[in-house]
């Protein structure tokens, strides 16, 4: 299982949380990474944890104010990124250009959506894995994984349907070993994180529960 912890705006240190997920990772074995805000990608990077940008736009070097490019996140260490989540919704169009944006440029892709129509539409797209997050639940501390089980299924099988080798990730309210698990049960083959983690006073040993049952 691939546990993928965004820290989103989050308050937190976000190297003590890298260094703790890489930490994790390297005892355990498990995949472990971390999505910081872009002004903090270059040091999470530095501390070895695999690392992701919470979004990059499809745009390419040019006159475009505020973005955030897939080199530059690539340039600055991150191998992965994360598009269209709940809190930073793209239009489609948007979407598709980000995902050709980051293939491009090597980086790995997860688009998120709220439900499985949206799986259904995210996959067709090609992204090497898709997370679904019922966006009610986001932070909300219940998992997914027991508030809404069917959603999980149903974003698993719909994605299948489209695009068989896409991978399905689930998110919102996952905090315990054992919301991996019953996250795994339902088909799954990760989980997109935040509060979990990035709130916790202890980061390691929730990182060390996360990745304990699987
Ligand atoms: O990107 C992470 C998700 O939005 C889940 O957030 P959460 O773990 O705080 O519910």
């Amino acid at each position: 299982m691939f546990v993928l912890v965004n820290l989103k705006a989050y308050p937190c240190d976000a190297e003590r949380v890298a260094r703790a997920a890489a930490t994790v990772a390297d005892d355990t074995g498990a995949r472990i990474a971390v999505a910081p805000q872009a002004a903090h990608l270059e040091s999470v990077a530095a501390t070895g944890v695999e690392t992701w940008a919470q979004h990059v736009s499809g745009a390419g070097h040019g006159s475009h104010t505020g973005s955030t490019l897939a080199a530059a996140v690539a340039d600055a260490g991150a191998t992965g990124t994360l598009l269209n989540h709940s809190e930073k919704r793209l239009r489609l169009a948007d979407v598709d250009a980000g995902l050709r944006a980051a293939e491009d440029t090597g980086l790995e892709t997860v688009v998120c959506a709220n439900n499985p129509r949206q799986i259904a539409a995210a996959a067709t797209l090609g992204p090497d894995m898709v997370a679904v997050e019922p966006p009610e639940l986001i932070g909300s501390g219940t998992p997914v994984s027991r508030a809404d089980p069917d959603v999980v299924r149903e974003a698993v099988a719909a994605a299948d349907e489209v695009n068989p080798p896409v991978p399905v990730l689930c998110g919102a309210g996952i905090s315990t070993g054992a919301d991996v698990e019953a996250a795994a049960d339902l088909g799954t083959e990760g989980v997109l994180l935040a509060s979990g983690v990035a709130k916790a006073d202890d980061p390691e040993s929730v990182l060390r529960d996360l990745v304990s049952e699987v």
